[in-house]
């Protein structure tokens, strides 16, 4: 674990002079997280941060431990090392990020603003307290419930609390009425937003692949997350379906006070919508900036060179940035 004395200042240094805006303001610090599973490494002492409001990539090549990430971070794997902070609130809150280090606390609130620490707590506390949501690689729906009912499970918590954690949601009281009422107005509200509103009573196994996961990040939503951590959402669609999700995540960091981070394989996406991006090889951080210096960022070039997997080659950025590289290799070749 990182001790008190460590300190939180940001993850990653500037590549350029100036600091960045996710280092100023970040939402999450993952800071020296490292995990093992007996003798692999998956990541290896990681740090970087997640700016508020911003759209936040993690890529990398098959197995660089970016789905290891997510899980560390909303509490599905314990992390062997390492710290991870939430804030709820503006700027780096070091006053209380080390009160609640030294404390030996999962988190401290001060008025509206709060700290967690996310190695320190459960699954079910992350996404309750620190308000952590995530979607996953392989869709995860109640598909024998409806779409609508899908929404309403989401919201759970603030239903049972409203019932008081008794029989009070069936006796009708009062209390519960305006809290059904206004989760159903939030289900709603999400179906309008992810054009899923049409097939509201329908069976969530019913639906196309592509709607069951904009499904998924309506769920998320529905919980009124801080983070809304989405493990390659584009997978699977074609490039409608693709383009729909980009405007939808972009609705999100536009309308809604949630940062977004996405591992993804589709550059497009990546390059289209995000604010920062974080690349890691073999459990390693290779780049750290913005979509512009990472693409041009010849280590990230030559991790996606050693990948054998055609698919993952097969991106159209990184398949130009390829093709400079072999045409300037075949030049200097042909020039001695
Ligand atoms: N529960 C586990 N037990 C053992 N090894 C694991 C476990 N989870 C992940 N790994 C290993 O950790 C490494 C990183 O895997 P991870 O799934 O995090 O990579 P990834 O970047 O998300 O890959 P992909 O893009 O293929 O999903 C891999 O070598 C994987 O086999």
């Amino acid at each position: 674990m990182v001790s008190a004395s460590q300190s939180a200042a940001p993850a990653a240094a500037p590549m350029t002079g100036e600091q960045r805006k996710w280092d100023i303001d970040p939402v999450l610090t993952v800071e020296h997280l490292t995990m093992r599973f007996g003798g692999l490494v998956a990541v290896n002492d990681l740090s970087f941060n997640v700016g508020r409001g911003d759209i936040t990539a993690l890529i990398g090549p098959n197995g660089a431990g970016k789905t290891t990430v997510f899980n560390c971070v909303t509490g599905f794997y314990k992390p062997t090392e390492g710290r991870t902070v939430m804030r709820h609130g503006a700027g780096l809150l070091q006053d209380m990020v080390d009160e609640v280090t030294a404390g030996g606390l999962r988190s401290i609130r001060d008025g509206d603003k709060a700290v967690f620490l996310l190695e320190r707590m459960p699954d079910f506390e992350i996404s309750q307290f620190a308000r952590v949501a995530r979607t996953f690689q392989n869709i995860r729906l109640f598909g024998g419930m409806t779409v609508l009912e899908n929404l309403m499970v989401a919201q759970h918590n603030t239903l049972m609390t409203a019932s008081i954690y008794t029989i009070g949601g069936l006796i009708g009281l009062p209390g519960y009425r305006v809290a059904e009422k206004a989760a159903k107005e939030k289900a709603v509200y999400w179906l309008e937003r992810t054009r899923l509103i049409e097939r509201a009573d329908d069976p969530a196994a019913d639906l196309p692949y592509g709607d069951q996961r904009r499904l998924e990040i309506a769920r998320a939503m529905c919980t009124e997350p801080h983070l809304l951590c989405l493990d390659e959402p584009a997978a699977g669609l074609n490039p409608r379906e693709s383009a729909e999700l980009n405007e939808l995540l972009q609705f999100i960091r536009a309308e809604h006070a949630t940062s977004i981070l996405l591992i993804e394989h589709d550059m497009g996406v990546v390059m289209e919508i995000s604010d920062h991006v974080v690349v890691l090889d073999y459990g390693v951080k290779i780049a750290d900036g913005d979509a512009i210096q990472v693409k041009n960022d010849p280590k990230v070039i030559a991790a996606y060179l050693g990948v054998d997997d055609e698919a993952e080659i097969d991106i159209p950025e990184v398949r130009k940035d390829l093709e400079e590289v072999e045409q300037a290799a075949s030049d200097e070749g042909s020039a001695s």
